[in-house]
C-alpha cells in the first residue's frame, strides 16, 4: 500500500487508530510529512516496524497528522494476510 496518511475528513483527528495484522508479516513505514519527495524541508529517518502476526498497532494524535505510512510489497510472501483497523467516525448531529 503505497504511502498515505489517513486523512479522510470524517475521521476523529483526535482518537487513537487502532489497526490489528493476522497472517503474514508486514514491513509498516512511518516518513515524515516534512521529509518527503526530493525537495523534502528537513531530514528526518524514516521509522519502519513489523507488523507481525498478532500484532497491535497504536497510532496516537497527532501521528497520523505528521507522518505518513506505507506498506511495501512483498514479493516472496504468498501467505494470506489480514487486517482489521479501527478509527472513530465523526457523526455531525447537526444534520
Ligand atoms: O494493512 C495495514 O496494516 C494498514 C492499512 C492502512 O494503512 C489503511 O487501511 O489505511
Ligand atoms: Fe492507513
Amino acid at each position: 500500500m503505497g504511502e498515505h496518511r489517513d486523512d479522510e475528513k470524517e475521521l476523529d483527528p483526535l482518537c487513537p487508530i487502532a489497526s490489528v495484522s493476522l497472517g503474514a508479516p508486514r514491513d509498516f513505514i512511518f516518513r515524515h510529512r516534512d521529509a518527503r519527495g526530493k525537495q523534502s524541508l528537513r531530514h528526518i529517518e524514516p521509522v519502519k516496524l513489523e507488523l507481525a502476526h498478532g500484532s497491535l498497532l497504536l497510532m496516537n494524535s497527532p501521528t497520523n497528522t505528521f507522518w505518513y505510512h506505507s506498506l511495501p510489497v512483498r514479493k516472496k510472501s504468498s501467505l494470506p494476510r489480514i487486517n482489521l483497523t479501527f478509527r472513530r467516525i465523526v457523526v455531525d448531529r447537526k444534520k
